[in-house]
């Protein structure tokens, strides 16, 4: 089987799966995931002309005055009575402008002496301080597109825009199998020949930052029975997510087990290092990813499959994930037929990847803040050289 470009992979992995139900939630509620739909705003913002500073609403014709104060204008009532030639009301910072007022002379450029108003500094242009009807957004006007994400700046938005929910798409359930004879639970006593199961750890970790529920079904030995039996109760999930023994060594039954309990495998091993073993299909309704147990390839993996795959379903318009370019610290060799990963940081003098790129190194992948993606057949790259980098925050 040839390896599978990771851009391949990753769309047909999106193909593969349905958006999930679209349900109204609270607007804070909705922070962190994506809209389901278009929302228009239900008002318009602001409702009238409205102040932007503290001071007097005149006809900005009449500088430099002098004007008569004939009333007052505070933010929470209804518009005030119009005005003439010559007159001025006391306007306070959100309140309406009197019909016929069209700029505002801030307090410290007026003075005043009972009714009696004249300017104290520049001229006033019409408009000036005045904040038009509508200017922000109008009544019925496209404010956040479907497929955005929601963040603060989108909960005022549509809070201002009248909004007390708004649709987004149900939090999926992601269900973690471990597999492996040799893995024992976090904490546990590690006796030889056994070491600490970090990846559905380090997978929920991943997940936590998105709107889901995460299932960690525990430790699975490599036994087809078990394992298939293990793949039938994950199956109510919305996404399957296996590690280890996705490769072709003997205990590695994923791939066996997976088909036993029903599903059928889209697609194996990709044109990526580290990450080449993984695996994508569908048991019933549920998508499946196994990914290599080696915890900086489930890493990596998990980085541009799972993550992607999770906001895709949940409705985002842009899944991927961000990438962009800056130079490098020190030079890197030329690449092999798979396209790397390489664990980096970000310092003052550009990029530096982490000492070991081995996919067991873990304590080098903690040091890492992005990946830096060096396309297969790459050419070595000098100190300044700019490469692609994932930021991993
Ligand atoms: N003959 C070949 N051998 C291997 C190939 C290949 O193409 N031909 N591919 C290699 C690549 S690339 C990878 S990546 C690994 C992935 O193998 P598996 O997905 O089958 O993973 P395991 O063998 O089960 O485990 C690998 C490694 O990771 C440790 N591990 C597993 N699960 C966990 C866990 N939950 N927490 C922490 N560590 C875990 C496991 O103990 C192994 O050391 O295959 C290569 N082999
Ligand atoms: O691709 Mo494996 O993930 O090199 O270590």
């Amino acid at each position: 089987m040839s390896l599978l470009p990771v851009a391949e992979a990753q769309a047909r992995l999106f193909a593969l799966a349905s958006p999930l139900a679209v349900e109204q939630v609270p607007v804070v509620q909705a922070a962190g995931r994506w809209l389901a739909h278009d929302v228009l705003a239900l008002r318009d913002q602001p409702w009238a002309d409205l102040s932007a500073m503290d001071g007097y609403a005149v006809r900005a014709a009449d500088w430099p005055g002098p004007w008569r104060v004939v009333g007052e204008s505070a933010a929470g009532a209804t518009q005030p009575q119009a005005i003439g030639a010559g007159e001025a009301v006391r306007i306070f910072t959100g309140a309406p402008l009197p019909p016929g007022a069209d700029a505002v002379l801030i307090q410290e450029n007026a003075t005043r002496d009972g009714d009696h108003l004249t300017a104290s500094h520049d001229p006033l242009p019409s408009g000036h301080h005045v904040r038009p009807a509508a200017s922000d957004f109008a009544d019925g006007a496209i404010l956040l597109e479907a497929g955005l994400h929601l963040g603060p700046a989108q909960v005022a938005a549509a809070v201002l825009a009248g909004h007390g929910a708004l649709p987004v798409r149900r939090r999926p359930r992601v269900a973690l199998l471990s597999t492996g004879n040799e893995l024992v639970p976090p904490g546990a006593p590690v006796p030889p020949g056994f070491l600490p199961s970090s990846n559905a750890p380090m997978l929920a970790a991943m997940l936590a930052a998105l709107p889901c529920e995460v299932i960690d079904m525990g430790i699975v030995p490599d036994d087809l029975t078990q394992m298939t039996a293990a793949f039938a109760s994950a199956a109510q999930a919305d996404i399957i997510v296996t590690t280890g023994g996705a490769s072709v060594g003997d205990h590695d039954l994923v791939r066996p087990a997976f088909e036993q309990a029903g599903g059928a495998l889209d697609f194996w091993k990709i044109r990526m290092r580290p990450g080449k073993p993984l695996m994508a299909g569908k048991l019933g309704d549920a998508l499946f990813l196994g990914l290599p147990g080696n915890p900086v390839s489930a890493f990596v993996t998990a980085t541009l499959f799972l993550l992607p795959l999770l906001r895709h379903i949940s409705g985002a318009a842009r899944p991927l994930p961000r990438s962009s370019d800056a130079p490098l610290a020190s030079p890197l060799p030329a690449t092999g037929e798979r396209d790397d990963y390489l664990r980096a940081f970000r310092a003052e003098g550009g990029i530096v990847s982490v000492t070991s790129q081995d996919s067991a190194a873990t304590a080098a992948m903690a040091r890492a803040d992005c990946l830096i993606l060096r396309p297969a057949g790459s050419p070595p790259a000098s100190a300044g050289d700019r490469v692609t980098i994932l930021p991993l925050d």
